[in-house]
């Protein structure tokens, strides 16, 4: 791992930790002690083991350094995340599949339990998995109008697991994630807003990193402990509900996605995409 101190457009020191073919670039501003991390796998940022196992050691990174808060975004150009990498469910190695998904499971807990606060940068389509990041952050500011948000399992013939539906549930309401699930519907930015999903639509990822900053910034305010323990309260019960099973959720998810129902779905999906 490579450090080095870069000037940033505001004229402070940004340290920027970087290795060689990393997937994950952060930089963190010295003055204000806020980190952007940025998702950089291209094609479409999609989710697989190694992606999601340095995402999560980049946040353990991240909390051992006590930054002051964290912007989360995509180096891609129209896409912030097409979320899990469809390719490790389909036609899979059951072992990789197991270690895939409890990856997945340890990277959601550390991002859904940061003890800094945390904004997506949402600079492109985030569909599923890619919505599940952008919704476990504290706040979402969308790019729009272009791209597309949402949880769309359903149209890939796969069902969200309770914590996914808990983290929308929590975000735009029992309802309205109700709906939004069944569909599998993909929110424009415009009705992401309208319906919460999205907490700000701005036109430019510069306005949307200045925007990021100034929620983020809030917090310098507020006791430390005083955020986390409010954190903690407010999303126990979805954070302890993996806790207490994670061998069952990895156990149904790994012999479900196995089934031949759901692979002949996931089949057809991945071939209407090459096309
Ligand atoms: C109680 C019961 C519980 C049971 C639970 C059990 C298990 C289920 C849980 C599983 C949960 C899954 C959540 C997910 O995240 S599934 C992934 C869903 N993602 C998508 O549907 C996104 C699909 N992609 C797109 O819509 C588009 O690609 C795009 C992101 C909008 C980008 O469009 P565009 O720029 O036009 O790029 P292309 O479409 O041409 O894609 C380029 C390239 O990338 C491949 N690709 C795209 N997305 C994925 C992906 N998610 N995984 C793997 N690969 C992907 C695409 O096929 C192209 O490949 P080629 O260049 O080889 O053609």
């Amino acid at each position: 791992m490579l450090r080095r101190l870069i000037l940033s457009r505001n004229n402070t020191f940004i340290n920027c930790r970087y290795a060689s073919q990393s997937m994950v670039q952060t930089t963190v501003d010295e003055k204000s002690g806020i980190a952007t991390v940025t998702m950089n796998k291209s094609p479409v940022n999609s989710l697989n083991l190694e992606f999601l196992d340095e995402i999560k050691t980049e946040l353990n990174k991240l909390e051992k350094d006590k930054v002051k808060g964290m912007m989360l975004t995509s180096g891609l150009q129209k896409i912030f995340s097409a979320g899990l990498d469809i390719t490790e469910f389909y036609n899979p190695n059951p072992d990789r599949l197991s270690k895939f998904w409890s990856t997945l499971q340890d990277t959601w807990l550390t991002l859904y339990k940061t003890p800094f606060p945390t904004a997506a940068i949402i600079n492109g389509h985030s569909p599923a998995g890619g919505c599940l990041f952008a919704m476990s952050c504290d706040y979402r500011i969308m790019v729009g109008p272009k791209y597309t948000i949402g949880l769309n399992e359903t149209k890939l013939g796969i069902v969200a697991p309770k914590w996914f539906i808990d983290t929308m549930v929590a975000v735009i309401g029992q309802r309205k994630a109700e709906i939004s699930l069944t569909t599998g519907k993909m929110y424009t930015t415009d009705e992401a807003l309208h319906i919460g999903l999205i907490d700000e639509s701005v036109p430019d990822v510069n306005t949307a990193l200045t925007q990021g900053n100034l929620f983020l910034n809030n917090f310098q305010r507020i006791s430390p402990w005083a955020y986390k323990m409010t954190k903690d309260i407010t999303r126990q019960s979805t954070v302890q509900w993996l806790i207490d099973n994670k061998q069952k959720d990895l156990d149904f998810v790994v012999t479900y996605l196995q089934s031949a129902e759901v692979q002949k779905s996931l089949g057809l999906y991945l071939q209407s995409l090459k096309k």
